[in-house]
């Protein structure tokens, strides 16, 4: 270690910033930082990364299907660049949020800066001291479909991908959403066959699906396990020989992008950058493009992969900027970050987030509502592609109605926002945006069941639906069911072909709300697990909806109205009465519990009533005891919302959610 440090202070002796220092740089690579040499977590200083110009630096991404190994792969390299120590006790490093690592997926991107010495492969590393270092950013990205829009976001930042295809699975659904994400980003994709030691492991017929899909030359993919190590040691020499540079003018003024924005406690706003152009150090004045508001640069640095401090970052760096920021909404995904009083062109910056679903989010208590607002605005501070408004409910009084990705997203966000801001909420049933077109020609975008009001006093002329192109792909002796299921679901198919000898894919255009919640959950058993399934989002259509509202004892429950198909009212009414009757407790009238669309009832299951006195229980005059039951029964009916006279349980909200999806 006395040597490294003894070459970090010669490096520091010898660098000058900025440009400058690139240039110095470039004409004394020996006396950059070998990998061994690479500064300690935390060590790491400007002057030292002023000796990685563009030419020493590879940004690239680890794009797969869900499951094939991306973090796993991820923490190898990072061990393997000594960024993370080995055996760090924490599996999948980059997978940081809680409900990452339970769930075992990838939420949000994460970047990791690593420095590598790119020896020559045929030489012992010690016979080569001069090897030139690298530095690699390394992008991970999330493989579920809801999640892409982070992975086109990651893209933008890289100039090529390790597309993992897991050998004994082979290519799937996500592998051809994410390689297409890739190739239209014009990214140098490496093929990567990992889970090679598996022993139903067939890395030819992987070759062979790449070559047949994407026309990737067989030669050029990479055999690994990430579990035994087993050709890792090829991963990195091939990310610096095959992918290009970043490109970037060093002695412009400085131009980045924002990729991503978070909130710390501690910190403030925490905005991932990528410096296209110039250098960025600690105390530079910046301006956004979006909103034209300067900052002061307060810290800047790279993840390395915490936060590290450098007070710089140069051309094609990717890094983080602390500014003063007071929100994330001021750090806009996609905005240009460049040097204030400096005209530049703004970047191109990314396809805003489209939400696919919408859901009401009200407080288990009504009183909590303020305690709600403020958990729901922490986290949107770390998860900006959540879109939040406020919205009133005559059943559950004052809520919000929020918009994510898609069902996993939101189940995403309701777990943390019960796991880490200790909220509980009911939420209603989720729907998609439908247009509505009334007879005077306005259209309006309904986010919100409730909202379309039954007898608008406007006639309703048309309405339109989003839809979906999905990708399915399944071994052949299933292709019946899933163009049965798909057919069920209103789709219409676009593509039949097979993949290889066993498998097909199939390609279908469907109604969004066709698929947004048990579609996946069908297909995955009607096809006993073997289904992949991505989705990219596509036009809206024409079709026959209706509202249907849920009475109980005539009075309309707001929350619980949706939008079905006509074809399909029939059906969802009746399941969606079903259920209720069986989740609403008999209470001391009779309840009758009515789907209805427009002014007819299309379902109709009536509650018997009951007299329930728990203090009829208590024998004798034992005041404590009737206490406790008291307490008991004061306990239960926090948890039910009173909808005119009626109580409702927060499970019924819960199962009517399950019931909508289902069909
Ligand atoms: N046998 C074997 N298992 C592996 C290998 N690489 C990863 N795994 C296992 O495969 C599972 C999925 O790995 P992850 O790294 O979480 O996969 P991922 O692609 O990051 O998944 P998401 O983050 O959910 O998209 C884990 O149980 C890993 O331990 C490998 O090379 N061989």
């Amino acid at each position: 270690m006395a040597g490294a440090a003894a070459l970090r202070r010669s490096a520091r002796r010898v660098v000058l910033p900025g440009a400058y220092a690139l240039s110095r740089a470039l004409q004394h690579p020996e006396r950059l930082l070998s990998s061994q040499a690479s500064p300690d977590r935390g060590g790491v200083l400007g002057s030292e990364l002023g000796l990685y110009p563009p030419e020493r630096v590879r940004n690239f991404s680890i794009i797969a299907h869900v499951d094939h190994g991306k973090s796993t792969l991820a923490d190898r390299l990072l061990e393997l660049t000594g960024t993370i120590k080995k055996g760090h006790g924490q599996p999948q490093y980059l997978d940081k949020l809680q409900v990452e690592r339970e769930r075992g997926i990838t939420v949000k991107a994460q970047t990791a800066t690593m420095f590598y010495r790119h020896a020559n492969n045929q030489l012992p590393a010690s016979d080569q001291p001069d090897a030139p270092s690298y530095l690699l950013n390394l992008i991970d990205t999330p493989g579920h479909v809801d999640f892409s829009y982070e992975v086109s976001r990651s893209l933008a930042a890289c100039q090529g991908a390790l597309l993992v295809v897991d050998a004994a699975q082979g290519v799937q659904a996500q592998t051809i959403a994410n390689f297409y994400l890739a190739f239209e980003s014009n990214l140098s994709i490496i093929p990567v066959i990992n889970k090679i030691d598996q022993p139903t492991a067939d890395p030819d017929n992987v070759k062979a699906q790449l070559k047949r899909l994407f026309d990737i030359d067989p030669s050029e993919a990479l055999l690994t396990s990430a579990k035994t190590g087993q050709g890792l040691s090829q991963v990195l020499p091939a990310v610096i020989e095959r992918i290009p540079s970043p490109p970037g003018k060093c002695d412009s003024p400085v131009r980045m992008l924002l990729l991503d924005s978070y909130y710390d406690e501690y910190k403030g706003v925490i905005c991932h950058v990528a410096v296209v152009d110039g250098a960025l150090h600690k105390g530079d004045k910046i301006a956004s493009a979006a909103t034209g508001r300067t900052y002061e640069v307060l810290d800047v640095g790279i993840m390395h992969p915490e936060l590290t401090p450098t007070g710089v970052l140069y051309t094609g760096q990717v890094g983080y900027v602390i500014s003063g920021m007071r929100s994330t909404k001021e750090a806009r995904i996609g905005d240009t970050l460049h040097q204030a009083k400096s005209i530049v062109e703004p970047l191109p910056g990314f396809k805003p987030a489209r939400h696919m679903v919408f859901s009401g989010l009200y407080p288990a208590d009504g009183s909590d509502f303020d305690a709600l607002s403020h958990a729901i605005e922490k986290l949107t501070c770390n998860d900006a592609s959540v879109s939040v408004t406020k919205e009133t409910s005559t059943a559950l009084g004052m809520g919000f109605r929020c918009g994510f990705l898609g069902l996993l997203h939101m189940d995403v966000f309701h777990q943390r926002l019960e796991q880490e801001h200790g909220a509980q909420v009911i939420s209603t049933i989720p729907t998609v945006p439908y247009i509505f077109e009334y007879g005077d020609g306005s259209k309006v975008q309904v986010e919100n069941p409730a909202a379309l009001a039954s007898n608008p006093g406007k006639r309703i002329a048309a309405c339109w639906e989003p839809t979906v192109i999905a990708t399915i792909i399944i071994p052949s002796e299933y292709v019946g069911p899933v163009i049965m299921l798909c057919s069920e679901r209103r789709g219409e198919q676009q593509e039949y072909t097979f993949i290889d000898a066993q498998r097909a894919l199939l390609k279908y255009r469907l109604p969004l709300r066709e698929i947004i919640v048990d579609f996946y959950n069908e297909l995955k058993s009607i096809t006993s697990g073997y289904a992949t399934f991505d989705y990219e989002d596509s036009e809206y259509q024409q079709s026959d909806l209706v509202k249907m509202d849920i009475l109980l004892n005539g009075q309309p429950v707001d929350a619980m109205a949706t939008i079905v198909h006509n074809q399909k009212a029939q059906r969802v009414g009746r399941e969606l009465v079903d259920k209720l009757k069986k989740f609403i407790e008999r209470q001391m009238f009779e309840i009758t519990i009515q789907a209805a669309v427009g002014s007819k009832v299309i379902a109709r299951e009536t509650l018997s009533a009951m007299r329930k006195n728990v203090l009829a229980k208590c024998y004798g005059g034992d005041i404590t005891r009737k206490k406790k039951l008291l307490e008991k029964q004061k306990e239960g009916k926090k948890r039910m919302k009173r909808v005119g006279s009626v109580d409702i349980p927060q499970e019924a909200f819960h199962e009517l959610l399950k019931v909508s999806n289902s069909k």
